[in-house]
């Protein structure tokens, strides 16, 4: 075995939950306890939260009970589009779901550090997450340059929609990941991936995957999740969630 193959092996982090897509019973879903909670701030999906307008009725946390991390979705959006969303709503970490470029990223992060440096009782790091979609072959030399900038990488598949097409893609391209970023697994993902899902997490493929994305495949009308999926998939991922040793 090469060294290469031993290291990518080893993975040390049982995988999170990130439910996407939160409109009509973000609650009940948060109440299942996923570590994350995504909100789309795109006009185009069928799961957008609201017009900013809408918003500002409602200033804080979509989610009473905040336990989940939230995730504000974006497509290509205007920086300040973005940093009045973080803060109506406390996001913990900005996805970026469009052909946001590594330059972007970095204004971003920039303006997210000086926020954060100046205001005195912050220590809250918003983290951005970039998302790519994968079609039948995926060059991750590209992506080099947003390792600076992003915390971490989600892939997708490629589809008519920038995301929440519900298919998925060749997650053993996968094992060909090169890099120690992060990354979450997405797209399509259902309740009939559960053996599939179970082989990936246990395949060298998965060495850096820190969490599984789902949102259409629960969904009982768009932006309605299906609690009672949604309880008994998480139970039996949390149950074969080992690291490898
Ligand atoms: O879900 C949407 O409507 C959406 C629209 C535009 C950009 C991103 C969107 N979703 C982002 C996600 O993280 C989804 O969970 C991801 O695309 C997977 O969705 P699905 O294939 O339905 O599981």
């Amino acid at each position: 075995m090469n060294s290469e193959k031993t290291h990518k092996t080893t993975r040390t982090e049982t995988l999170k939950i990130k439910v996407c897509g939160m409109k009509h019973n973000p609650d009940a879903v948060a109440a299942l306890h996923p570590e994350y909670l995504g909100f789309i701030f795109w006009d185009g999906s069928s799961r957008f939260v609201g017009s900013p307008e809408n918003l500002l009725e409602h200033p804080g946390s979509p989610v009473a009970d905040q336990v989940p991390e939230l995730v504000g979705v974006f497509v290509d959006a205007a920086p300040d589009y973005i940093l009045r969303i973080v803060d109506l709503y406390a996001l913990d970490m900005i996805q970026l779901h469009g052909d946001e470029s590594p330059e972007y990223c970095q204004r971003l992060k920039d303006e997210l550090e000086q926020r954060q440096a100046s205001n005195p009782s912050g220590n809250h790091k918003v983290k951005i997450i970039k998302a790519f979609a994968v079609g039948n072959a995926f060059d991750f030399d590209s992506l080099t340059p947003f390792l600076g900038p992003c915390d971490f990488f989600l892939f997708d598949s490629r589809g008519p929609l920038p995301g929440g097409n519900g298919t998925r893609f060749k997650w053993e391209l996968l094992k060909d990941y090169p890099f120690e970023k992060p990354f979450l697994l997405s797209g399509g993902i259902s309740p009939d991936s559960l053996t599939d899902l179970k082989g990936f997490m246990n395949s060298e493929a998965a060495a850096f995957c820190m969490a599984i994305d789902v949102n259409s495949g629960f969904e009982l009308r768009p932006g309605e999740k299906n609690t009672g999926a949604l309880r008994a998939f998480m139970h039996e991922i949390r149950k074969s969630n080992k690291p490898l040793a």
